[in-house]
This record gives C-alpha cells, structure tokens and sequence, in this order.
C-alpha cells in the first residue's frame, strides 16, 4: 500500500512502499552468527549496493531476503508481500542471480532461456522473442546454441542474468553480477540494469568493488560482521569522505589495518 506524506508545499503526496523491507533479520550457522538482527529499507525504483568484507554476511542477507534461505528469526517484506508467508507472490516479481549458480548445464543457453520463462507461464512466441533479444543485447547469440558447462565464468553471469530478467522482475537481487566479466560486457550489463531501474524496476547488488558501487548505484547499505553500519542516499553515507572506499573503511573500521608492513621478508630478492 502507498503510503501518504506531506511534501516541501505542503501537499499530500502517495509514497511508494519499499521494495525491500527487512525487520530483525537473525541467521546463527552452529556458533557463528552470520547475521545480527538486521533492519532494512531499500526504495524501489533505485540502484542499490550492499557492501561489506569478507564474511560480512551480505550472501546469506540476500538468500533470506530471496526465499533461499528461512531466517532463525525476522521478518521480510518484498515488494509488498511476506517472503516467508507469501513466497509465490514474491517469487513472481523478483529476479534472482545468485552467488556460484548452479544451472542446467547440460541445455544450451538458448534451451535454458527457454525452460525459465516456460517455468515462469510466459507464452512460447513471447519467451522466444525476449530469449532472442537478452541474447543479442548480451552478446551471447554467437554461443546460444553451446552447452552451459562450456560457457567462461562471464558466460555464465550473462546468461544467469538474462534468465533473471526474462519475466521482467520488480526487483532484481544480483550478488556479485560483475565478477569475472570482461569490461565490454560489464559495460552492456551496466547499460541494461540502468535502462531498467530508470522504467522504475529496483536493482539490490552485492559487490566488494567500491568504484563500481559509486558509479553505478544511488542507495547503498554497508554492512560488517552481520550488522548495518550505514544506509541511504549514496552521498549521506559516503558524507565529507572523498570517496566511498573512504566511507567504507571507515565504516568497517578497517582504516589502521596492517597493509602488510609486517611481512619485512617479503620482496627484495632476499631468501
Ligand atoms: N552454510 C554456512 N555454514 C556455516 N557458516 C556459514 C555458512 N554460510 C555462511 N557462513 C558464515 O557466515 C558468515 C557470513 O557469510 P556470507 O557468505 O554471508 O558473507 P559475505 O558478506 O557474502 O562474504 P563474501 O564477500 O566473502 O562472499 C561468514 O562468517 C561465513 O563463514
């Protein structure tokens, strides 16, 4: 439900509810906890960053906020509806690339395309016209007809990409989409995110890549040892810092870490 508030004028004016609405989020595995009672609110309509170390626990937030993977506890709305309660309506308006996807191997891109947007009750004619254009737009209409196995690393994130985008999802969850692509691919997947979050569509990635989070994303959320330290408007939480990457660490609490001054034996040629 659209929420009313008052603008700079004075009028009422109807607020869209956010496209991700995380409340107390917990997931311990055994003694480790990988997530600490998280609160999140990601607007929709926007390109945003979750980022954070190593093990910060950006991989299991985006699995319980996809329905992968069921929280010891908390409370996860997405585009309006309860994950946990609700998971097909959820499942109908998102788009999931996960981190180290396993898919169908043994189809051809083309094939997989064709079994996702099946899988999603899209009509034939209209999954093979869309199948056709994600393939052309990404590049992989040369290779549309190999097996998956043979697909490179990128390959792979492309054509996980495009399964993700075939039903034309509200919100679209990618965690680490730019790993192992090439520059001219990251590009072209840079310009079809950007198309669709402008039609209003919501992008939630994760990355450790800082410049790449600045040029791409509006929102960010940073997040360290399984708790939010910041959230907002890219320039709230980068503030007076130069950069994000200053943010970031200082932030994470990560600015006096030992670069390696202590490793005196390495380098030099010296045995
Ligand atoms: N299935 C699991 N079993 C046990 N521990 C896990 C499991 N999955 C994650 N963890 C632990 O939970 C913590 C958070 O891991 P997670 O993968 O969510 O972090 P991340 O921020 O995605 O890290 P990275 O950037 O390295 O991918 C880590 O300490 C990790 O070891």
């Amino acid at each position: 439900m659209p929420e009313e508030t008052i603008d700079a004028v004075g009028d009422a004016v109807q607020v869209p509810p956010p496209a991700v609405q995380v409340e107390g989020l917990w997931k311990r595995f055994g003694g480790q906890v990988a997530v600490a009672g998280i609160d999140l609110a990601l607007p929709a309509g926007r390109f945003i960053g979750l980022v954070g170390p190593n093990g910060a626990g950006k991989t299991t937030t985006l699995s319980m906020v996809t329905g992968l993977l069921r929280p010891d506890q908390g409370r996860v709305r997405v585009a309006g509806h309860d994950v946990w309660r609700d998971p097909v309506e959820v499942k109908a308006r998102i788009g999931v690339l996960p981190e180290g996807l396993r898919m169908f191997e043994r189809l051809s891109g083309r094939e997989l395309l064709a079994y996702s947007g099946r899988l999603r009750g899209l009509p034939g004619e209209e999954v093979d016209q869309r199948a056709a254009q994600l393939l052309d737009v990404l590049d992989l209409a040369g290779a549309q007809n190999k097996l998956v196995i043979d697909y490179s690393t990128g390959m792979r994130k492309k054509i996980g990409l495009a399964a993700a985008l075939l039903h034309n999802p509200e919100v679209l969850f990618l965690d680490e989409p730019f790993e192992g692509v090439d520059p001219v691919s990251a590009q072209t997947i840079r310009g079809v995110l950007e198309r669709y979050t402008a039609s209003g569509a919501t992008v939630v990635f994760s990355s450790h890549v800082m410049e790449l989070v600045e040029s791409l994303c509006d929102w960010v959320a940073v997040m360290a040892a399984g708790r939010i330290r910041a959230q907002g408007p890219l320039a709230e939480v980068r503030g007076a810092r130069p950069t994000l990457q200053a943010a970031f660490l200082e932030l994470v609490g990560a600015q006096g870490r030992d670069t390696g001054a202590s490793l005196d034996w390495l380098g030099g040629g010296a045995r």
